[in-house]
Formats: structure tokens, sequence, C-alpha cells
């Protein structure tokens, strides 16, 4: 990547940008600025939102390991190689007998069947049933040749000859180098106890449907079907670079003026809590070329980048200064206001050869962490090619504490804890406040026209700890 160039590739493919109308790959804010189209305008959230999922598509399909796939979409229809269960088998610890011949049978008038073998879940091939015997089962164990039933060991004596039993008897010959015999207190239907071939999922049917997102039971069935591995959307890799000179390692001591590097930490975990797997790059200082050849080393393993600072208006803002003169095989990235407090102001486009979306997000940790959840979220499971913005419930609550200001014009965001239908705010605007964002579950949405907000009156809340579903 080179920097500088006088005017940005962004402002210069302004006018294609942000209304949706271009579609495809090539579309979206990397081919686009607000300045250059809109004068010094505001974008909307919507706005900057819808511009950032039109310039993503799902990641190509990988055939990955079944706990891998976990969370990602199944890109095929499976279908079922052979019947599950694969063979009759019995649902109880009992004997398997045959119906006639314990017709009528009661712990006054008992059944006496000649025990003539053991059937073990995997245990090979078990001994057949003849008229008048009985096999002992295993919960699993194959239902032996002959017997059309299991009666589960408490319908018995167990075979000790006493009274009904709790439990199989751990050892089985009996002294005489047979079983022994059973008395058996009821009688059972055809079929009892028993789970038939076939009875779960037959061979030839669709046990997963493309599209479906694999949580532990679906993972479960693969496994029990006999699949090893799965052709999903993997999870996308993201990496995660803060910028500032200011900023150290937590862990390290600071020296006057430096602050701990706590955003690549947020945003790393973000992207992790999204189901993508975070890269965190760690921080760079303001300077554009070693912003610039970091980036390069990391595209190589990226499916995005997520930057933190160096996006406003200052003298050092270091991730505009490298990324605002792209052009060509280096991408472009676009830098735009949006009409929302915190997270004014955003960059989006796309870098590299292989075209990955790089979010260049406020530094501020508040505004770093809201822009993450409304643009990278999103983004990130669009990338997966799950639904974009259906796993954040936005609720209806009632506002515990006056908002005695909101901006006019930019919607807001303020954190806030939710319960029972109520909210209420955590700290105030500060968008370096992040106690009060670690104190929070929720965002409080104040729309762009509201100023101040009472106690008791209804508002938007978008609930952050993942109540809603998943896809
Ligand atoms: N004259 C103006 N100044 C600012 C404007 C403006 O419109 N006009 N916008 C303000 C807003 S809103 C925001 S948000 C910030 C965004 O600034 P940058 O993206 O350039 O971020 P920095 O200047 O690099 O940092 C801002 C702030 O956040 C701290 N920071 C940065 N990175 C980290 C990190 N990894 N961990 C913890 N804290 C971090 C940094 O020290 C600064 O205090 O610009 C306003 N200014
Ligand atoms: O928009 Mo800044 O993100 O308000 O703090």
């Amino acid at each position: 990547m080179s920097g500088g160039g006088e005017r940005t590739a962004g402002e210069k493919t302004a006018a294609k940008s942000t209304t949706g109308q271009e579609s495809g790959q090539e579309s979206g804010p990397e081919a686009g600025s607000g300045q250059q189209a809109g004068g010094d305008r505001l974008w909307s959230v919507d706005e900057h939102l819808a511009d950032v999922l039109a310039a993503v598509r799902p990641l190509a399909p990988l055939e990955l390991q079944l706990l891998d796939a976990q969370g990602c979409v199944l890109t095929e229809d499976v279908t079922v190689p052979a019947a599950l269960p694969p063979f009759d088998n019995s649902s109880m610890d009992g004997y398997a007998v045959r119906v006639a011949d314990v017709k009528g049978a009661s712990e006054e008038f008992p059944a006496v069947l000649t025990v003539v073998g053991e059937a073990a879940a995997g245990a090979g091939a078990p001994p057949a049933v003849g008229p008048g015997e009985a096999v002992r089962i295993m919960t699993g164990a194959p239902l032996p040749p002959g017997a059309e039933a299991v009666v589960p060991v408490e319908w018995t004596d167990g075979g000790t000859g006493g009274g009904p039993a709790t439990a199989m008897t751990p050892a089985t010959p009996a002294p005489d180098g047979g079983f022994g015999e059973v008395r058996v207190h009821r009688p059972a239907a055809a079929g009892a106890h028993v789970r038939t071939r076939g009875s779960d999922v037959r061979a030839g049917e669709i046990a997963l449907t493309a599209g479906t997102v694999l949580g532990p039971p679906q993972i479960g069935l693969l496994a029990a079907i006999g699949r090893a591995t799965v052709a999903v959307r993997p999870r996308p890799r993201v990496v995660v670079l803060s910028t500032g000179s200011e900023l150290v390692p937590p862990g390290e001591t600071l020296a006057d003026g430096q602050i701990h590097d706590s955003n690549s930490y947020v945003l790393a975990a973000c992207v992790r809590d999204a189901g993508a797997i975070p890269y965190r790059a760690g921080a760079v200082g303001d300077d554009p070329d070693v912003l610039r050849a970091a980036l390069e080393d990391q595209l190589v393993r990226a499916d995005a980048v997520v930057t933190s600072g160096g996006v406003s208006v200052g003298a050092y803002d270091v991730v505009k200064e490298a990324l605002s003169g792209l052009s060509g095989e280096e991408g472009s990235v676009a830098f735009r206001r949006l009409a929302m407090q915190p997270g004014k102001p955003q960059g989006f486009g796309k870098v590299g050869p292989d075209r990955v979306p790089l979010f260049a997000l406020p530094g501020n940790p508040v505004s770093a962490y809201v822009s993450f959840e409304l643009f990278v979220r999103p983004a990130l499971r669009a990338l997966m090619g799950l639904r974009p913005s259906s796993d954040r419930a936005t609720v209806r609550a009632v506002l515990e504490r006056d908002i005695a200001s909101s901006p006019r014009g930019r919607r807001q965001y303020l954190r806030g804890r939710y319960a029972d239908g109520r909210v209420t705010p955590t700290g105030g605007a500060g968008s370096h406040l992040v106690k009060a964002l670690a104190d929070a579950d929720a965002l409080i949405v104040l729309p762009e026209d509201t100023t101040s907000v009472a106690a008791g009156t209804e508002v938007d809340v978008v609930l952050l700890d993942g109540r809603a579903p998943l896809d």
C-alpha cells in the first residue's frame, strides 16, 4: 500500500455509494465518501449500515471438523447414509422375550423362562430366543433373533428366584453353566421397549438442510449419522488493530501521558462474541507507514480488519492518513461522519487485492464498542451467512431516570441496565466512560429528533447479552 494522494479513492467514486442502488461486491462505501457526494453532511446510522451490508458477501464454504463448525451455517443438504438406529435395540435393561411366552404373566403366576444368554451393547451378535426362552439384555444392545419385546428387569425377579428385582445382577452364568431361569411378572406387547431400526431417521432422508445453523443438537445428529466433517460458511478471521502513540499494553507501567490499550481487547472480545475468530494485532503508533506495513502483514490471514482510533480531525489521525489515499489494488476506504453519538467519525472500505472489508472505528472506547455493535457485528454475521441483525433484540422499556440532554440531529446510544421492562442509564454520555459501559447490559436508543427524555417515558433498548435467537 502507498499513502497520500490529493483526493481519496473514496471521494473519486462517491456518487456510487450509500443508496443501495449499486449491488454486487464493489458497491458500498468502498466506492464513496459522503463529503464528496453530499458536502460535509452527516450520514444516518441506517445509511451507513446499509452501505456496509451491501459491500459484504458470505465467505466461501469450507469443509470443517464438526466442532469447528459449531455456530456456523451449513451450505449443503446432509443426507442420512444409513438408518438410525442402525438395528432394532433395547431401550431398557431386562429380558428379551417372545410375546406368547409372557402372555397373562403376573407376580402371582409368573412366566418362567430359561435364560439362554446375554446381549450387551457392543458385545457382538446375541443368541436367539426360542419358545420358553429369554435373553438378558442391556439398554442399546441388539434385539436377539426371535425376540419380540423386552421386559424391564423391574417386571421380573431378575433371575434370583425372589421378589421383583430393582437392577440386573452383574454376574450372568448360573452354577450349572447356563444362565438359569427368570420369572416374568407382567406381559409385554410386541415391540415393547424396542427401538426399531430407522425409527429416528431413515437412510436417504435429509438430516439437515443447507442454511441450518449448527448448534449442539445439530452437531450431535451429524456425528450420530457418521459425518466427521461438513461444508459450512467458516468463521471470519478478524484482525484487530488499535492505533495511538499513547497506548501501552495492559500489564505494563504507564509513563506520563500514556494510557492502556483497551480497544484492541474489547474489540477482539466483541469479534469472538459475534462468533468470529479474533487476531489481536495490538497497537501501532501514529505513523502511517508503520500502520500500512502492519496492515499488509496482517491481511494474509484476514477476512475482515477492524482498526480503532485515528479517524477524526486531529493532526495525527493515522488511520485516515494511511488509508484515505488508497487506489487500485490497494482498495479504498471512505471516511464519513455519522449522525450518531457516540461513533460520529467512521471509515469503511475494502483493502488489498482480496478486497478485505476494513472498519476504521473511532478511538474513544465507548465509540469503538458501540460502532462495533452497530456495524461490524452485523457485517461479521453476514460474512458467516447469518441474518445480519437478528441476534440483538430491541425492546421497549420505561426509562427510570431523566435524560437531560441528547444532541439534536444525532441518534444517541446511551448505556443502561435493563430489567423487567425498565431501563436505568449507567453513567453519562461521555464516550470515555468504560466503567459505565461495563456496568451496562443494554443500549438506550434516543432518536435523532429527541433532545431530552423524562423518567417514565418508554424508549427503545437494544439488549446486549444475546437473549434473542442466534440465527
Ligand atoms: N475537533 C474535533 N475533535 C474531535 C471530533 C470532532 O468532530 N472534531 N470528534 C470527536 C469524536 S466524536 C471522537 S469519537 C473522537 C475520535 O477520534 P479518533 O478516532 O481520531 O481517536 P483518537 O484521537 O485516536 O482517540 C480518541 C480517544 O480515545 C483514546 N483511545 C484511542 N485508542 C484507544 C485504545 N486503543 N484504548 C483506549 N483508549 C484509546 C485516545 O487516547 C483518545 O482519548 O475524536 C473526537 N475529537
Ligand atoms: O462520536 Mo464520538 O464517538 O461521540 O465520541
